[in-house]
């Protein structure tokens, strides 16, 4: 039998049969068809339940239809989410095939691909809802930015998911700000994987489109830690908007904060690449969040109202329900700093939680972040 993840033969199409988890290749090959399940349902998870739809709709290997995990605070009453998530994504439709499935475990339990997307706050409880209910054959990937800080050290989103769910879990990260990606303009993302290629060559099939162009690089640690990292930069390039720096300024900041990622990934990990910070997940989505991100928008505010409005406020009058990964993961970074003793090795992220948590004017962060 044909592995699943085998590339498709010239000429194949979908059988469209949602019914059967066999079908019959050019070559009377059988070949097993996945079936594909979104967890988060926010900005991002809405347009990846989108590219992932328009795809299984095209490729043999998957089942047509995408289940898309809706947490049930976004279900205003009689609305279909599968057609166009009003709250989060308004004026998008995501596909016919999308199906909105309230109940978490009827979501995860026939899937055999897990897609995780949801502000990184809630991955552990969703993990412990889900742990045991999942099929054996699971393949995970994360596209979720943030980390957790445990007793033990830092523990990355995607490690969360393999120690709790026992699964392989590759990462995609990239310059990707979702309302972008929704309109069709053209982007590119990177799929971090461990050992299988194989399995990330799926998932970029998964997800690539004309649109939007996903590779592949053997560095889940690296691309996950730009992904999570860029938007502590974020916070500081706004502040330096906020407090009308000018772009000279902005860009210093983005070159330290870039410097400091790589430091940190390093430390972390040594086996993370330099290459990585080169690809989509890195350098293009370090600009494009400090250019036009949320974490960007809400630091802008929180400088010009001279810090004297909470990022919590902010976040609530501005996003209305979308979530920042930023503040939370600069005070997960400095735990990891202090508990490591090497704050005075990264000042730029040390200096932007003791703007976040009030310790520090937002006119610090150029003063603090040079030295
Ligand atoms: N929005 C964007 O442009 C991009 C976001 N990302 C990352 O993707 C991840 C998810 O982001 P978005 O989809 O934009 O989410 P979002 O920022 O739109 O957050 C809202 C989501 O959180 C859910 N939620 C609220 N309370 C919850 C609870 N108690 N339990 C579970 N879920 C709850 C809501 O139902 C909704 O699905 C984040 O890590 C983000 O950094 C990555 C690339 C682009
Ligand atoms: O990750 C993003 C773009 O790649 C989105 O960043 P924000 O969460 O700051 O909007």
């Amino acid at each position: 039998m044909a592995p699943a993840y085998e590339p498709l033969l010239a000429g194949e199409t979908s059988s469209n049969n949602n019914d059967s988890n066999i079908i019959i290749t050019q070559d009377e090959v059988p070949i097993n068809k996945s079936r594909v399940t979104v967890v988060g349902s926010g900005n991002w998870g809405s347009v990846a339940a989108k590219l992932i739809a328009s795809n299984t709709l095209k490729l043999a290997n998957f089942h047509d239809e995408v289940r898309m995990w809706v947490y049930e605070e976004v279900l205003p009453s009689g609305d279909k989410l599968s057609e166009e998530n009003v709250k989060y994504l308004p004026g998008i439709k995501l596909g016919n095939n999308v199906v909105a499935v309230p109940d978490l475990e009827h979501a995860v339990r026939d899937a055999n691909m897990l897609v995780f997307v949801t502000p990184h706050q809630f991955m552990e409880g969703i993990c412990k809802r889900i742990s045991g209910k999942i099929r054996e054959d699971v393949e995970a990937i994360s596209l979720i930015k943030g980390m957790e800080v445990k007793r033990e050290g830092p523990c990355m989103i995607s490690s969360l998911i393999t120690e709790h769910l026992g699964v392989n879990c590759c990462v995609l990260m990239g310059a990707n700000i979702a309302n972008e990606i929704a309109v069709e303009k053209f982007s590119e993302a990177t799929v971090g994987y461990k050992e299988n290629r194989e399995i990330a060559e799926k998932w970029v099939r998964l997800f690539n489109t004309p649109y939007f162009m996903v590779s592949a690089v053997q560095d889940v640690a690296g691309v996950e830690l730009c992904g999570t990292l860029k938007n502590v930069v974020a916070l500081a390039a706004g502040f330096v908007d906020g407090l009308e720096m000018g772009n000279n300024t902005k860009a210093a900041i983005m070159r330290i904060g870039l410097r400091e990622m790589k430091a940190f990934s390093k430390l972390l990990f040594s086996s993370v690449k330099d290459s990585t910070f080169f690809e989509s997940c890195g350098v293009a989505d370090l600009i494009t969040t400090c250019l036009g991100g949320r974490n960007r928008k809400c630091a802008e505010a929180f400088a010009r109202n001279g810090g004297k409005r909470s990022f919590d406020e902010l976040e609530a009058e501005m996003l209305q329900g979308q979530k920042l990964q930023g503040v939370s993961t600069a005070k997960e970074v400095y735990e990891v700093l202090s508990h490591r003793g090497w704050l005075e090795l990264f000042p730029l992220f040390a200096t932007v939680h003791e703007i976040c948590i009030g310790s520090l004017p937002p006119t610090s962060i150029v003063e603090y972040s040079q030295s």
